[in-house]
């Protein structure tokens, strides 16, 4: 048929059939230095998902102000996160596919796992195609943000649909736009809790540290609120902790508008004043470490909440290539296989 009709080999539309299971995150810069941020920041803070501001408008601020003074303080802060694997989002989630990859096989499911990254690399489009090239003409698609949000679980879909927009033979497409309460993330995060209590003792108050964003996009119809709020009720349930124990707060503010709150770094340096000096912190929104984390929230934060009178703070990890996030991550795909 092949030969009949003169479809050379890459064209070949039979030896196709297999499945990938494709994890995607943020991304990060390909070095912590102020080139390679500059590259990701212009990337990344041009889509129109992440700053809703007149176009025009925000790429006069965005070239004429922000990535002339943001990437060289921003490449400080990734150069006390870095690792000898590179940026720990990176390492993280490469570490992340492998294990992923090797549950499934164990589990018998004769399926691919792959990874890219909405901003840098490796890109959507080069990852798509290389898929296609290996066979893969099915592909579950699990952003890692478990709370659905427009700037990050819509803006993945948008670039997966933006690179099949020009293909002919499209793969059979899964997407998973939240896991939110999911029970096995919601278990995974409350045992992670659970382990440091068991550790540490329970501090006099636990903060659930989210990713912040603008308040319009609440109102405007983003559910990314609703969904963290319930992810730190079910936590919290199954952690049994009273209204006292525990705070949700967001972080990681950016501009002058308002963002969603009670803000991480204010709460911390109130609880610190109030004489709530001992707390444990841990960021739900976050699948792996990164600079929000590691720098933001373990550092930075840190620094808040002694200089106001805390004394005991302590970071959780994110679930990272935690056994439990990992088989969370095969149950949520399972349906699909
Ligand atoms: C400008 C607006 C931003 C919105 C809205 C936003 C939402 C959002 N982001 C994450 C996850 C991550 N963000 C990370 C870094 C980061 N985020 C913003 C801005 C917005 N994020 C900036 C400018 C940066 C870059 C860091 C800096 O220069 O200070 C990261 C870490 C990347 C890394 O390399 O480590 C993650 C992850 C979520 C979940 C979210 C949803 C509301
Ligand atoms: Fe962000
Ligand atoms: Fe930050």
């Amino acid at each position: 048929m092949a030969k009949y009709f003169g479809l050379n080999k890459q064209q070949g539309h039979g030896g196709r059939g297999k499945t990938t299971v494709l994890l995607m995150n943020l991304g990060t810069p390909d070095a912590p230095t102020t080139g390679a941020v500059r590259r990701y920041l212009a990337e990344f803070l041009s889509d129109p998902r992440v700053v809703e501001i007149p176009k025009l408008v925000w790429m006069l601020i965005l070239h004429g102000i922000i990535l002339r003074v943001r990437p060289a303080k921003s490449a400080t802060l990734y150069q006390s996160i870095w690792t000898e694997l590179g940026s720990p989002l990176m390492a993280i989630t490469k570490a992340q596919r492998d294990k992923l990859q090797q549950s499934l096989s164990d589990a018998g499911m004769a399926v691919n796992v792959d990874f890219c990254m909405r901003y840098g690399q490796p890109s959507v489009k080069e990852t798509l195609k290389k898929l296609h090239a290996e066979g893969s003409d099915k592909l579950i698609v699990l952003p890692l943000y478990p709370q659905y949000a427009a700037p990050t679980t819509a803006s993945a879909f948008d670039a997966i649909a933006k690179e099949l927009m020009s293909w002919r033979y499209l793969p059979s497409l899964h997407f998973i736009n939240s896991y939110h309460d999911h029970p096995d993330y919601i278990a995974a995060l409350a045992e992670s809790i659970a382990e440091d209590f068991a550790k540490h003792g329970k501090p006099k108050k636990l903060v659930l540290s989210y990713h912040g964003m603008p308040e319009r996009n609440l109102h405007l119809g983003d559910p990314y609120y609703c969904l963290c709020q319930k992810t730190t009720r079910l936590v919290v349930e199954r952690l049994e902790l009273s209204e006292n124990d525990y705070i949700t707060t967001f972080q990681s503010r950016f501009g002058k508008a308002k963002w969603l709150g009670p803000y991480t770094d204010a709460t911390l340096e109130a609880l610190g004043k109030e004489g709530v000096d001992d707390v444990a912190i841990v960021c739900p929104a976050f699948s792996a470490d990164c600079l929000e984390t590691l720098e933001e929230i373990e550092h930075e934060n840190r620094d808040v909440f002694t200089q106001a009178g805390g004394k005991k703070y302590r970071y959780i990890a994110c679930l990272n290539d935690r056994d439990d996030h990992i088989e969370m991550m095969a149950n949520l795909v399972k349906p699909y296989l």
